[in-house]
């Protein structure tokens, strides 16, 4: 982590929890997370009951939305406009996670048309991009990961920039117990803040979040926090548990 960059750790609940649970979590956690000047504490939730947690969220934790379709309504059975979202109160959109790409269609234009939604609509994206098993062992990780962020960055002016996060989540890390090692997620974290050097320059590249996703966890989310260019961590399983979300914001403080 970088003083100049303050550390975000998002859970990405996925379909998981209950409207009840959902609720249960957020009341453990209201008042034991750090300071928001500290750690951005966040938890991306189901759309049917964002707006629940948003009403009873405590001052230190703020509430996604997992996804969003990019136009503001029309016949999209199914979907919620970034309008929609709005009205909820979240602050925050995960953008373009593998899983929607692989499963739901997303591609990089995709991606790119909802970061200009979110930004319209003041909502903080976080972007995900990430390789394949395929791809880390051709050897083409930086090639492929560069292009997906230049995609999602497209007509994204540097004031925009400013207002993202990226999550870097290789696939073959997320749900497998198989994390990047620290070294590994460095690497391609510092590949990504070089792409947005080369896009906006130093002063934007260095002042915006990037974030590591992959099987994190309370045991491995130290070493990941102690490379320079990692600044938190969208974590999926061990976001669930209360008591486990609490360790990781907690380990962000420092
Ligand atoms: O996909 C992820 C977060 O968006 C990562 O999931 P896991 O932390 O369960 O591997």
């Amino acid at each position: 982590m970088n003083n100049l960059r303050r550390p975000v750790i998002a859970g990405n609940w996925k379909m998981y929890k209950t409207r009840d649970e959902a609720l249960q979590f957020i009341y453990a956690v209201n008042q034991e997370v750090p300071n928001r000047e500290v750690v951005e504490s966040v938890v991306c939730a189901n759309d049917v009951f964002l707006r629940d947690l948003v009403k009873r969220q405590g001052e230190n934790i703020k509430i996604g939305a997992q996804n969003m379709h990019y136009a503001e309504n029309g016949a999209f059975t199914g979907e919620t406009s970034p309008l929609m979202l709005e009205t909820t109160g979240v602050e925050y959109v995960i953008i373009g996670h593998s899983e929607r790409r692989a499963m739901f269609n997303e591609s990089d234009e995709t991606v790119n048309l909802k970061v200009h939604a979110a930004i319209k609509h003041e909502l903080t994206p976080i972007i995900c991009v990430g390789e394949s098993l395929e791809i880390r062992e051709a050897g083409t990780t930086d090639a492929v990961v560069k292009n997906q962020v230049v995609k999602a960055y497209l007509n994204i002016d540097r004031h925009q920039a400013l207002k993202t996060i990226v999550a870097y989540e290789p696939i073959w890390a997320i749900g497998t117990g198989k994390t990047a090692t620290p070294e590994q997620a460095e690497e391609t974290i510092k590949n990504i803040r070089g792409v947005l050097k080369e896009l906006y320059g130093e002063d934007v590249s260095s002042r915006v979040r990037i974030l590591y996703g992959g099987s994190v966890n309370t045991k491995n989310v130290d070493s990941l926090l102690a490379q320079e260019n990692i600044d938190g961590a969208l974590v999926g399983g061990a976001s669930l548990d209360a008591a486990s979300y609490l360790t990781l914001v907690n380990a962000a403080k420092k």
